[in-house]
């Protein structure tokens, strides 16, 4: 786990923390973090290797289960997004972090604001800064794309809207496949799932640009944490950098394994909510991204939640006498306020009997 900072900046306006386009030849200090070999890195191999999971294998339910419970993340294929899809998307995060810092400012983020061009939600919990930009898409992009493209705002709108209804199809069904894996059924599903159908699931794009850097192990594109959603649907370009924090049957020595950029795969993370919802049958994944000396890295986040105003607890039927109900319940909402303002002490405060906010 990494130590939280000694100084957040939560109070720096924006513009003092973008660098000038990442134009360094060496890190600065501004940049520079401590503890970024705290645990080994291991590369992707044999058994170390992340789980691929083709989504129309006749034994899906058990692979995901296997996954969820061995890895807290896993890779699918056979997915169904086409890749002319992602193809068009990539082209568009280009387009949009290639243009001058000027104009990416004019979609910033406003204050209390998910969406628009900025740092991270996490980075205020940090004294230094990220070696990545990023740009966070909730409900429509259009009033962002207008400041960033006054003459031509639709091509990105259209891809982004297009990714959005296609993943949040995928998201619903994984969630749903993901419930079956923990030995629900489908009747239990209907009662239980805080999704009824794709239409009804919240979610959020999250666009991360990691550019070349001099000194690849002084920095860190994005610091380590868990996801807040019930799972994320990660897409990465061709450029290595997403590591997930484990540890081989939640006792061994705890290790950072490489997610290898599989093309047209996406990777499957596990977060806080179905940590939540599963009563801890399933953990949320730690992880985290490198950066790389000579290649520009992207990454898509599709964060997949609930309703806005729709509780999410532990599911009954994962409660038992050996372990009743680990959380309380929390809207999605609910839990970002706390992250926010706890980041990864927020599971345990919603942990029944721990409460602290
Ligand atoms: C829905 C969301 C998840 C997210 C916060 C947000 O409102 C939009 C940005 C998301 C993101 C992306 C980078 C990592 C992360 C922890 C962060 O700081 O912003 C996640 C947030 C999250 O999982 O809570
Ligand atoms: O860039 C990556 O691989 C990780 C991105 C990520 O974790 C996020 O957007 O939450
Ligand atoms: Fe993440």
């Amino acid at each position: 786990m990494p130590s939280l900072p000694e100084k957040p900046l939560s109070n720096v306006p924006l513009q003092l923390h973008q660098p000038k386009n990442f134009q360094f030849d060496s890190v600065p200090e501004s940049h520079a973090w401590r503890d970024l070999h705290d645990h080994p890195t291991v590369d992707p191999i044999g058994p170390d290797t992340v789980p691929l999971i083709d989504l129309t294998d006749p034994k899906l339910t058990a692979k995901i289960s296997k996954a969820c419970e061995e890895w807290d993340v896993f890779q699918i294929t056979g997915h169904g997004v086409q890749p002319d899809l992602l193809t068009r998307l990539e082209a568009q995060i280009h387009r949009l972090f290639a243009l001058s810092a000027d104009r990416k400012l004019k979609a910033a983020k406003s204050p209390g604001d998910v969406s628009g061009y900025g740092l991270v939600p996490i980075s205020s919990f940090f004294s230094k800064l990220m070696w990545s930009e990023g740009f966070t898409i909730s409900g429509s992009p259009l009033h962002h794309a207008q400041k960033l493209w006054p003459d031509d705002y639709s091509s990105f709108c259209d891809v982004v809207e297009e990714f959005d209804n296609v993943m949040r199809q995928l998201g619903n069904k994984l969630l749903h496949k993901i419930l079956l894996s923990l030995g629900l059924s489908k009747e239990d599903i209907i009662r239980a799932c805080p999704v009824r159908d794709w239409h009804d699931m919240s979610a959020a794009v999250q666009l991360n640009s990691y550019p070349p850097c001099p000194d690849p192990d002084r920095t860190i594109g994005l610091a380590a944490h868990t996801d807040s959603s019930f799972l994320t649907l990660l897409y990465q370009n061709s450029v290595s950098g997403l590591q997930i924090l484990r540890s081989k049957d939640h006792t061994g020595p705890m290790r950072w394994v490489t997610v290898p950029p599989v093309p047209n795969t996406f990777t499957v993370n596990i977060g806080d909510l179905m940590h939540v919802l599963s009563n801890v049958r399933f953990r949320s994944v730690m992880h985290r991204a490198m950066v790389n000396p000579a290649k520009h890295r992207i990454s898509v986040g599709f964060f997949c939640g609930p309703p806005m105003d729709v509780k999410v607890g532990p599911i009954n039927k994962l409660t038992g006498p050996e372990r009743g109900p680990v959380y309380r319940p929390v809207t999605w909402q609910e839990y970002q306020r706390l992250r926010r303002k706890l980041f990864d002490k927020a599971l345990e405060a919603i942990k029944i009997g721990e409460e602290i906010a």
